[in-house]
């Protein structure tokens, strides 16, 4: 049930064109009654009195206007429910995306990107079940069901009694029933179908592993069992619908015999015109129409049920999200003094970036990663930040750009940023990340996520600032070559450099580096980063890195352990200190450079 309440806030700001779309349906099915009722009487009228036919002009004009009518309404019915569900599914993607890009750190640690991948497209598709097929049908069938109840009880109260029950046990009965056998069936069916396209996500990203250990045949059949499931599932559900659409045709037929059992003897004793009769029974065929989606879109019900439950699954794990916010420290309220920092920061030099007891907890259960970090990076500073692995480096950077939740304080030159919204918190830096992405279009496009309209002259300043012109000018297309798959096009290096040339387009005051020269070789490496302390001349600078040899150059150094800053200094005055952590993880490395040096 919570998860259709869920739903449905989804519906409420557009409760005014779910009534038009439900009157629109009501209006289609009302108008065909009305054509068959009329027919009814026309070819009974023609046929009981043949001389009157040319009197007839009423129903045939009666006929005309429910054709046409019928058409019309169907039309803008389709129009206006089809508008709805669009509007409705755009909402849940933006809801969805939205608390994605909130959770993503942690989200992604719970679940796999291919099972939030599923959810995003197939899931929310299935919910397009909920107006189409859960929330309009049922309230049309109403309608009509009462519409015929009173056109047929004014010949007798019993017929329409008995129809009104009829009605009831196909329109209502058949589909509860379906529905709770098919529930099961429904769960199955979108857990199958979504593992399975995970599976095979996991399949194509990993072939080579799978390949190369000899797994594919195990792998194969793991997909075929859940293909099987899948299988299952589709075949019950097609039992089930396949039976409600059998008993269906059955009580609509045995509701159209005792309407005509009941109805006849009144011709005698009530008077009742003989030529009206056909005309009752069309439109009892007739309303009919009104409950004949329901069986099989009420199996659709658990689909959208089980799909609702999943996507909420996602973000159960913060339910400060689910309400619309992730708390961080201080909350977001514009105030004149952020609008004025921010308005300055592209003008000016940087703005000094102090931290104030920072602290990052990623579970309640887990030990805190960042323990009340403090720093100070002034207007162009080059700060480097180092420390074994799992020391908080990267956690640190999480938190700046707030995709972890946080405690403590940030300040841009002096104003709390707690009062700037996410974006204008992230509008203080670039980044640039071990394993930059780049996204499955052209170079130019790529870049352009940094600054939409960016001129070509822009693009090229930027690669060239990056170093990696000459890599555009040997390609065919230029900026226009698409990169492939998450940048296959390219090599690590040449990857970093297209990142960097984002990072630099963007042209935000403070420069974070998360290792970007990790997994890149030493020649690389070097051209990587003169290119980037090139870029960085107007920038401040935090660097988190490995590598400690080649620090000399950076204004301070933070060493990190256990999700606090223990050490800070110069190079120089770390490296002269034997009892630092620095000096002996600076002494580590020289020895494995030896080692690897003299192997
Ligand atoms: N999404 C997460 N959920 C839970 N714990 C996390 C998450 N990300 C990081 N951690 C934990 O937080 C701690 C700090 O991780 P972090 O990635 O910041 O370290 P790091 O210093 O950047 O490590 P490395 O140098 O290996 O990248 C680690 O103990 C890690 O296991």
């Amino acid at each position: 049930m919570k998860n259709f309440t869920w739903l449905f806030r989804f519906l409420v700001p557009y409760k005014d064109r779910l009534a038009l779309a439900v009157l629109l349906g009501f209006l289609a099915i009302a108008a065909n009654v009305g054509l068959m009722g009329t027919s009814g009487y026309l070819i009974a009228a023609a046929a009981l009195h043949p001389s009157t036919i040319l009197l007839l002009w009423v129903p045939i004009v009666g006929v005309r206007f429910f054709g046409i009518a019928r058409s019309v309404f169907r039309y803008l019915e389709r129009l206006a429910s089809h508008d709805l569900t669009f509007r409705i599914l755009a909402q849940v993607r933006v809801w969805f995306y939205d608390r994605l890009e909130r959770l993503q750190r942690t989200l992604l640690q719970q679940h796999r990107s291919s099972d939030v991948l599923a959810a995003a497209v197939t899931d929310v598709e299935s919910l397009q079940n909920l107006y189409l097929n859960v929330v309009a049908p049922p309230l049309v069938a109403i309608l009509v069901g009462l519409l015929s109840v009173i056109l047929i009880a004014r010949y007798s109260t019993l017929a329409g009694v008995l129809f009104g029950v009829c009605y009831g046990i196909s329109g209502g009965l058949v589909p509860w029933l379906s529905l709770r056998l098919g529930e099961r069936a429904g769960v199955t069916q979108v857990s199958a179908r979504t593992e399975l396209q995970a599976q095979l996500g996991d399949a194509l990203a990993g072939m080579t592993e799978l390949l190369v250990d000899g797994r594919t045949e195990a792998y194969l059949a793991r997909l075929e069992e859940k293909q099987k499931q899948l299988t299952t599932a589709l075949r019950q559900r097609n039992t089930i619908v396949s039976v409600s659409a059998g008993t269906f045709v059955f009580i609509t037929n045995a509701s159209l015999w005792l309407t005509l059992f009941l109805l006849i003897p009144l011709v005698r004793v009530q008077h009742v015109p003989g030529v009206e009769v056909p005309s009752l029974l069309f439109i009892v065929l007739a309303s009919f129409e009104a409950v004949m989606p329901l069986p099989a879109a009420m199996q659709a019900l658990s689909e959208t049920k089980a799909a609702a439950k999943r996507i909420r699954k996602f973000v159960q794990s913060d339910e400060a999200a689910a309400d619309g916010t992730v708390e961080f420290s201080g909350g977001h309220t514009e105030t004149v003094g952020a609008v004025g920092v921010l308005g300055r920061l592209t003008k000016q030099p940087p703005p000094v970036l102090e931290v104030q007891d920072l602290r990052v907890r990623y579970s309640p259960d887990e030990p805190e990663a960042l323990r009340g970090i403090h720093l100070r990076l002034q207007p162009r500073e080059r700060m480097a930040v180092v420390g074994e692995s799992g020391s908080g480096k990267s956690t640190l950077i999480h938190a700046l750009l707030r995709l972890c939740p946080y405690e403590g304080h940030v300040f841009a030159d002096g104003v709390d940023t707690s009062c700037f919204d996410d974006e204008k918190v992230r509008n203080l830096f670039s980044v640039v990340t071990q394993d930059a992405f780049l996204f499955h279009v052209s170079v130019a496009d790529n870049l352009r996520l940094a600054k939409p309209g960016a001129s070509l002259e822009e693009l090229r300043q930027a690669v060239g600032t990056a170093q990696a012109l000459d890599l555009m000018d040997k390609l065919t297309f230029g900026f226009e070559t698409v990169v492939g798959e998450g940048g296959t096009r390219f090599s690590g290096g040449e990857r970093q450099r297209l990142a960097l040339a984002r990072a630099i387009l963007r042209d935000a005051p403070i420069l974070l580096l998360d290792e970007p020269t990790r997994g890149l070789d030493a020649v690389t490496e070097m051209r990587f980063l003169e290119a980037l302390w090139r870029a960085a001349k107007d920038r401040s600078v935090l660097y988190i890195t490995h590598r400690l040899i080649g620090l000399e150059h950076m204004d301070t150094i933070l060493v990190m352990q256990n999700g606090q800053i223990v050490e800070q200094g110069t190079y120089h005055e770390l490296a002269m200190r034997p009892d630092s952590l620095f000096f002996q993880m600076l002494q580590l490395e020289r020895n494995q450079l030896n080692i690897a040096t003299n192997a």
